[in-house]
């Protein structure tokens, strides 16, 4: 369970251009299920999931994570807490240009002090449930725009995060490929993963796996999609 009490974000805070992307935003999010978040653009999606994966700290308010505070941590705890229990497919994917594929997908798990080699066994094998084995050893930059999504699939999941974000993750899809993300994000439900996903497109929210849509407009949750 994920619970935000009266969340706030001002970007520029104190200064002229302050920018209010999140008021008081209060929430709860059940595990196991995909979540999605909707909005316009400049609605507040992105800043909100950056903060619950404790990649951003709000201006103000509170964050349980199972029922544990994640808001105020210092940032050696947060950095734990996003790598251990978060994995983040990005829009852009933010894949390393320079690697190959199989060492983008084994970055995240670097820090874990997990053993080389069972960390590569593992990224080989998510890299092969997501079809693009035969990829592992190309540069990454080789891979088309649907394999590259994957790539950025397999490296969020190689510290089998119990949560998965993902920000527009078919932004560039075209309709297979998204269709083939929800299907990937269907099985990750049925394992048990929660996910988080900020979309605006209908083959995201309107599929049948999502069981919530949050509505987004202004930063703040619209009152019919309110918990
Ligand atoms: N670092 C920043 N400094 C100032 N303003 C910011 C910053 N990051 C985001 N914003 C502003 O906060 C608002 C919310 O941005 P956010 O990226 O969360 O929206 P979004 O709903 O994810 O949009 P999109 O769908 O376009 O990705 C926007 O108006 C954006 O310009």
């Amino acid at each position: 369970m994920i619970r935000l009490s009266q969340i706030t974000k001002t970007y520029n805070a104190r200064k002229p251009g302050a920018f209010h992307a999140l008021r008081q935003i209060d929430l709860e999010i059940a595990p196991n299920r995909i979540t999605v978040f909707r909005g316009p653009s400049g609605s507040g999606k992105t800043t909100l999931l950056s903060i619950i994966g404790c990649m951003s700290r709000p201006t103000s308010g509170r964050i349980w994570l199972n029922g544990r505070e994640t808001t105020g941590l210092p940032e050696r705890f947060s950095a734990r807490i996003r790598r251990e229990t978060f994995g983040f497919v990005f829009q852009n994917y933010n894949l390393i240009r320079g690697l190959t594929t199989l060492e983008n997908t084994m970055i995240p798990a670097c820090p874990t002090g997990r053993p080389h080699r069972q960390v590569k066994a593992r990224a080989i094998s998510l890299l092969e449930k997501l079809g693009i084995g035969e990829k592992a050893a190309r540069p990454v930059t080789s891979l088309s725009g649907g394999e590259q999504q994957r790539a950025a699939i397999a490296r969020a999941l190689i510290n089998d995060p119990q949560i998965i974000i993902a920000d527009e993750p078919t932004a560039h899809l075209d309709t297979a490929l998204a269709r083939a993300f929800m299907a990937i994000a269907a099985d990750l439900k049925a394992r048990g993963k929660t996910l988080l996903i900020a979309s605006h497109d209908p083959l995201v929210f309107d599929d049948r796996a999502v069981s919530r849509v949050i509505a987004l407009r202004d930063g703040k949750v619209t009152p019919e999609a309110a918990p």
